[in-house]
């Protein structure tokens, strides 16, 4: 089986820091993969060298088979890959609607036509109409992001990178400022797509990992030093120790 995503040898030094230490990691299709570790592990840095937003000092990408370690962003985008942030990235002063339709324009290779012809702009607004209801904001399609709140742009960005139509969807941190409640249907949201898309999910709440990781991996001071199935990660002294201290429980 061709992983979705495989990572070979990856190395990124800013000065004299090794902010991603020899990282060799792969999404198998329909997979959640988790990637762990505390902050300032690399795991921002390590997604920004998938996207092609970092150039990487060493190593190669191949995505569905294909080799992308020299292309551009914007040639992932189109071959498969999408990302969400830490923190969002919309556009507030456009509706709900207008967001996922200009991600769809992008797929489309349009760079920003907006709505074009009536027939084009039907078809637009249905298709953008279709991904907004598969993240459950079909009711605030006219709504201005502005006006959203922190959990609804989050659904929103989920939406937009939908749209793109991803192969492997990276995610970082999707539950990062999300109440109790918001995590739980964003957990349940994710689940629902595993079927549609791969993901590799970058992710503090211990409690998301494991409901939705099929395999974990740990990154500390850059360097993956365990990968493996909820159960063998949580029961791994060296993750126990390396990532939370002696005597701390991965719960
Ligand atoms: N542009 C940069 N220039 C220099 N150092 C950087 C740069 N970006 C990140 N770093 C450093 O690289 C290391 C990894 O940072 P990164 O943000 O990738 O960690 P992280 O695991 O995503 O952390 P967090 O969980 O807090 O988001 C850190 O020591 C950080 O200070």
């Amino acid at each position: 089986m061709t992983p979705v995503l495989n990572v070979k040898g990856m190395v990124k030094r800013f000065g004299g820091l090794l902010a991603t230490d020899h990282v060799d990691i792969t999404v198998n299709p329909g997979e959640i993969h988790a990637l762990i570790g505390p902050n300032g592990a690399g795991k921002t840095t390590l997604i920004s060298q998938l996207m092609g937003e970092l150039r990487q000092n060493e190593g190669t990408i191949e995505l569905d088979g294909v080799p992308i370690t020299s292309l551009p962003t914007a040639k992932r985008v189109s071959m498969g890959l999408a990302r969400t942030f830490q923190i969002t990235c919309l556009l507030p002063d456009y509706t709900v609607l207008d967001n996922v339709a200009i991600a769809i324009q992008v797929r489309q290779g349009h760079s920003f036509r907006f709505w074009g012809n009536v027939r084009h702009a039907q078809e637009l607004r249905q298709s953008a109409r279709g991904f907004l209801d598969a993240v459950g904001l079909g009711d605030r399609a006219g709504e201005l992001v502005a006006n959203l709140s922190h959990g609804e742009q989050k659904q929103l960005e989920l939406a937009v990178a939908l749209a793109t139509k991803p192969r492997l969807l990276l995610l970082d941190e999707p539950m990062a400022g999300l109440g109790h409640v918001e995590s739980q249907q964003m957990i349940e949201m994710l689940r629902g797509l595993r079927n549609q898309v791969s993901m590799l999910l970058v992710e503090h709440d211990m409690e998301a990992v494991f409901a939705l990781a099929d395999r974990i991996s740990v990154l500390v001071y850059g360097r993956i030093i365990a990968t493996g199935t909820v159960d063998e990660i949580r029961d791994n002294p060296e993750v126990r120790t390396a990532y939370l201290g002696e005597g701390d429980e991965l719960c």
